[in-house]
């Protein structure tokens, strides 16, 4: 048996293959409402063959989106679009998830091919953005945050645990809290971003506890026998990477012990000038050490789309489930072209019958 190929079981829910779409923004959402674009983009991908499709950072209040085209689940009306979305997600054989956070200092800023840049405070589609302290990401987004006050930290809070409840109601039976690339969340874990001296700041027990309090919350309202998992950044490649994973791993132990089925190691992107060194799965290792020392599944990302990678990830047991973005943006039947790349038997079921069945016949 190919190891990418083989099923994988979290909680309740089997996925066909260690193949997850991650969630990539589409930067096309009105207001936080999905539309025709979302609904055919995540169809078509899902169809491709995939286990799992984790739809993109759904906001859990309306500043909390990174642009204004980022979607939302912060209030009711929002739901129906993403129903329809998870019910096509489900139609083509994968496992439905979605992701929810808050962009935190990175929030109210252009889209990529508009430049990336920050919305001025008093542009009409610009916000004031709040964040642990009021410390400035830096480059393009060079706005300086508003110091989140105890209201404003229970606000998003349960903001998260609304959304949550909205994601169930939609449908989605895997949850990801975005708790990476310095998002809020990720801005409360860092030293880099964190400089507040109350119960919040300080040492790991402040820096961590707006993700241990979020994740005990949610736990709280979305299904014991649902995966509930979290992205997180582990590593900052700041030159201070022993101390950042140690500090991780041990926070992953905590979420864990709170009931994280998962956690799917990423990158820490909290400040710009940063040397990361891309290549081909270099991430894998890292993930490995957390899943053995934090004793929980992991899944991760970058640069892994080669399928041999892919597999290797695998069977080395470094990773459970490999999260491959870009390729899938290039092929959305990305699950097919490795199926038959890595020999698979009968590569033409990845996809549905009416693609599958005439390119096994006639080639
Ligand atoms: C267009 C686009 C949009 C997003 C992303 C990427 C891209 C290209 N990525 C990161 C993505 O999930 C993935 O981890 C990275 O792209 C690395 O994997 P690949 O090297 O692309 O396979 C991303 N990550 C995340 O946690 N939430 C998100 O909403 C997004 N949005
Ligand atoms: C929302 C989120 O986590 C995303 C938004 C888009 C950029 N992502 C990070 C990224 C950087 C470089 C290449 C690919 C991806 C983070």
């Amino acid at each position: 048996m190919t190891a990418l190929f083989t099923p994988f079981t979290l909680k309740s829910v089997t996925l066909r293959n260690r193949i997850a779409v991650p969630p990539m923004c589409q930067y096309s959402a009105v207001d936080g409402v999905t539309n025709d674009w979302h609904l055919s983009h995540y169809a078509s991908i899902a169809r491709g063959g995939a286990g799992l499709v984790i739809v993109e950072a759904t906001a859990v209040t309306p500043e909390g989106r990174i642009t204004p085209g980022c979607t939302g689940l912060w209030n009711d009306g929002q739901v129906a679009g993403m129903a329809a979305i998870a019910a096509g997600i489900k139609a083509a054989g994968a496992v439905a998830g979605i992701q929810i956070g808050h962009a935190g200092r990175k929030a109210s800023a252009n889209r990529p091919w508009d430049g990336n840049a920050h919305i001025p405070n008093d542009a009409p589609d610009g916000w004031q953005t709040i964040a642990p302290s009021a410390l400035a990401f830096g480059g393009d987004l060079s706005k300086v945050p508003q110091e989140m006050t105890l209201d404003d930290i229970a606000r998003v809070r349960q903001g998260f645990v609304d959304s949550a409840r909205r994601a169930l109601a939609a449908g989605f039976e895997w949850l990801e809290l975005h708790f990476a690339h310095g998002y809020l969340a990720q801005s409360f874990l860092s030293p880099h971003s964190n400089r507040r001296d109350d119960q919040y700041g300080g040492d790991l027990d402040g820096r961590g506890r707006f993700l241990l309090e979020t994740l005990a919350a949610v736990r709280e309202v979305w299904p014991e026998h649902l995966p509930l998992t979290a992205r997180m950044g582990v590593i900052e490649y700041d030159g201070r990477d022993e101390e950042t994973l140690a500090e991780s791993i041990e926070l992953t132990r905590r979420m864990r012990e709170a009931g994280l089925d998962m956690l799917n190691v990423s990158v820490n992107f909290t400040v710009p000038d940063v040397k990361i060194p891309w290549g081909p799965g270099f991430l894998a290792p890292v993930a490995r050490r957390v899943r053995d020392e934090a004793g929980l599944p992991v899944a991760s990302s970058w640069y892994i789309g080669d399928p041999q990678v892919a597999n290797q990830a695998v069977v080395g047991e470094q990773i459970d489930l490999v999260m491959i973005g870009r390729e899938h943006l290039a092929d959305p039947h990305y699950a097919f072209r490795a199926a038959k790349e890595l020999g698979v038997e009968n590569p033409f079921a990845i996809l549905p019958p009416q693609y599958g069945w005439w390119l096994e016949r006639y080639r």
